[in-house]
C-alpha cells in the first residue's frame, strides 16, 4: 500500500501524520505501522505517528503511537502539528475544533499560519491529573509532590502529573543534558508506574522560566515534549518554584504554558512546522 503522509515537527518533536478518516490503515495495525514509519533508517523517521480519524463525540478523532509502537493517550507537540495538518488538508473548516483523544476532549486553535509552513497553535490541554491512583503512580495520598523514588540505586524526588499520559518530574540544581539518557530508562520502567512514564528533568531559571530535558515513554530522549512541558509547569508550581505561567525551554525550542486558576485548564502555545509531504510504500 502507498501511503500519503505529512512529516511535521513541533519544536523538534517530529511526527508522521496520516489521514485515516476512511479507516483503511487501521486494518494494517497501527503499532507495526508506527515502528516501520518511525524508523530513521528504513522508514520516514519520527518520534511517533499521528492519525486523523472520524469521531462521534468531537469534530475529529486523534490517536498517537510512539516510535516503539506503543499507544499514548495524548501528545502536546503532536496536537499542534495535528491542528495544522487538519487545517492544511481541509479535513475540517475553521481554525478551532474539538478533538477526541484517549485523554479526553482537547481543543486546539490556530493562531497564525505563516507562508513558510510554520503554524502557531494554542491548545487547551484540559486539566492536569494529580491523583496518583489516576496517573497511575502506585503511592498513597491525593497528590505525589516530591515523593522519594529509588531507581538504579539513586534516589530521586518525583512530582507526578498526568496530562492524560503519565509524567515523572524531577527538579535538579543544574542540567548537564545527560540526565535523560543516563537516568531516564530506569525511571520510565519503574514498577511504581504500572503504565510506565515519561520522565522530565528540570532546572528552574526563575519563577516564570525553567529548562527541561525529557526521556519519553516509548520514544526515548526527544527534543521536546508538550505534555511534559505542561506537567513540568504544574509540578514546579506545586513545589512553590514557579507561578502559573511558565516558559519551558527545551532542546528543540520554547513553549509557553499557562495553568488557568479560573477553570484549572492548561493552555500550551507553540509552533507546528510542515517539514515535507511524501508517499511511502508499506
Ligand atoms: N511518549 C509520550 C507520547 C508523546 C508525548 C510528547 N511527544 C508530547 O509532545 O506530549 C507517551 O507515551 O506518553
Amino acid at each position: 500500500m502507498v501511503l500519503d503522509f505529512a512529516k511535521m515537527e513541533g519544536i523538534g518533536n517530529d511526527f508522521v501524520l496520516l489521514d485515516d478518516m476512511d479507516g483503511a490503515l487501521g486494518a494494517m495495525g497501527y503499532p507495526a505501522l508506527a515502528r516501520k514509519l518511525c524508523d530513521r533508517r528504513f522508514g520516514v523517521g519520527a518520534d511517533g505517528i499521528i492519525l486523523a480519524l472520524p469521531s462521534d463525540a468531537c469534530d475529529i478523532g486523534f490517536r498517537i503511537f510512539n516510535s516503539d509502537g506503543s499507544e499514548a493517550e495524548m501528545c502536546g507537540n503532536g496536537m499542534r502539528c495535528f491542528a495544522a495538518f487538519v487545517n492544511d488538508r481541509g479535513l475540517l473548516a475553521g481554525t478551532r475544533f474539538t478533538v477526541e483523544t484517549k485523554a479526553g476532549t482537547i481543543v486546539p486553535e490556530i493562531i497564525e499560519a505563516t507562508r513558510d509552513g510554520v503554524t502557531r497553535v494554542c491548545v487547551d490541554m484540559g486539566e492536569p491529573v494529580l491523583s496518583p491512583r489516576k496517573i497511575p503512580f502506585d503511592v498513597e495520598g491525593e497528590r505525589a509532590v516530591s515523593v522519594p523514588l529509588t531507581a538504579d540505586d539513586r534516589e530521586y524526588a518525583v512530582t507526578a502529573v498526568s496530562m492524560g499520559n503519565p509524567h515523572a518530574v524531577i527538579v535538579v540544581d543544574r542540567l548537564t543534558g545527560d540526565e535523560p539518557t543516563t537516568f531516564g530508562p530506569s525511571i520510565e520502567t519503574h514498577p511504581l508506574f504500572p503504565l510506565k512514564t515519561n520522565v522530565e528533568f528540570v532546572e528552574v531559571v526563575s519563577s516564570s522560566e525553567v529548562k527541561m530535558r525529557v526521556w519519553e515513554r516509548g520514544a526515548g530522549e526527544t527534543l521536546a515534549c508538550g505534555t511534559g512541558a505542561c506537567a513540568t509547569a504544574v509540578a514546579t508550581n506545586l513545589l512553590g518554584l514557579t507561578g502559573r505561567e511558565v516558559k519551558v525551554g527545551l532542546k528543540g525550542g520554547d513553549l509557553i504554558i499557562a495553568w488557568n486558576e479560573s477553570d484549572n485548564h492548561i493552555l500550551k502555545t507553540g509552533p507546528a512546522t510542515l517539514v515535507f509531504e511524501g508517499r511511502v510504500t508499506v
